[in-house]
């Protein structure tokens, strides 16, 4: 199954109704900008973050960032109007909170097309109820138009009574089913976010269980974790230089006759290459940003 290269390491929520971080994210050095509706945004600043989405879409500047528009549920007062707005905004993507079946993200695509928004707008759907965790696959399977999970491990630490400890381990079954079932079906999975801001060793430690785990990338609330995110989530020069190596090895080795080949002591066939190839695609992605 064909597996996404836009990298993804770093994708920075930003309040809809905060106008000043909506300009800032054109500068920074994120891989995608969420322009957040929904939890970040007060109930009486709704309509005004959306029009402020909207005009700050329309402005454009954000270059090849990917943009994602949260939008408010179905089941809230502007759930309708969110869909609509961001199906005409031009966002790569949009982003449904608390995903719960593989219907609610049918009944959303169907708002979003009615409204007129362009095939290439995929849906990207938050995992963070103890249902939508559960019911995993058939979210991630929903539909073509679904791109990627999302992890909301704040909403789902709430609900399911568990502490934010730092090996994460209450978290660990959910961050695996989505892992599971995004890579099934082919898509992008993004970690949560690390809530305390004065924590830069527990936020590289999460970082490092991400990438560790399989995660594209993760979900930050706060430019000055950028770096440190881009910097865990890209393949380092040693590994990149050992992905050569093994491609170069294996290559040799198959022009001889060969299907298996040693490389630094350790066992290379083909599913190697093929991580490999996979590693210094991602890696040219990123040089080329
Ligand atoms: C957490 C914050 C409220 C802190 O804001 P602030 O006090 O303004 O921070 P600083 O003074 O340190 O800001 C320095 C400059 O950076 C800009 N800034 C800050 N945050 C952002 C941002 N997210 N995007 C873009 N720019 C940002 C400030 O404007 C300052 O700029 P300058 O004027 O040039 O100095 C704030 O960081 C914040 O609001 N963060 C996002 C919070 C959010 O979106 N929360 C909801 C998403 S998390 C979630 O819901 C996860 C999921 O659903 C789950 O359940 O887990
Ligand atoms: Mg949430």
């Amino acid at each position: 199954m064909a597996t996404t290269v836009r990298p993804r390491r770093s994708v920075l929520y930003m309040p809809g109704s905060n106008a000043r971080a909506l300009e800032k994210g054109r500068s920074l050095p994120a891989d995608g900008l969420i322009l957040d509706l929904e939890d970040a945004v007060a109930p009486d600043a709704k309509a005004t973050a959306r029009d402020t989405i909207a005009t700050a879409l329309a402005a454009g500047g954000y270059g090849g960032r990917e943009l994602v528009v949260r939008v408010n549920g179905l089941n809230t007062p502007w759930g309708y109007d969110d869909l609509r707005m961001a199906a005409a905004s031009g966002a790569d993507a949009v982003l449904l909170p608390k995903v719960e079946s593989a219907d609610a993200v049918r009944q959303a695509e169907a708002v979003l097309r009615a409204a007129g928004a362009p095939a290439k707008q995929t849906i990207w759907c938050m995992m963070e109820t103890p249902l939508g965790i559960l019911n995993a696959k058939e979210i991630a399977g929903a539909s073509p138009a679904v791109g990627a999970l999302v992890l909301g491990t704040s909403d789902l630490a709430k609900d399911l009574h568990a502490a934010h400890t730092a090996q994460r381990l209450p978290m660990i079954t959910s961050l695996g089913l989505c892992l599971l079932a995004a890579r099934a079906y082919g898509l992008a999975v993004l970690d949560g976010v690390h809530l305390d801001l004065n924590d830069d060793e527990g936020f590289a430690a999460s970082c490092r269980q991400g990438r560790e785990l399989g995660f594209d990338g993760k979900t930050l609330i706060h430019p000055k974790t950028i770096a440190a995110c881009n910097a865990a989530f890209a393949p380092d020069a040693e590994e990149i230089a050992q992905a050569h190596r093994i491609i170069a090895a294996h290559a040799e080795a198959a022009a001889s006759g060969k299907g298996v080949v040693l490389v630094d002591g350790k066992l290379v066939e083909t599913l190697h290459v093929e991580n490999a190839r996979r590693l210094v695609t991602l890696a040219e992605a990123i040089a080329a940003l």
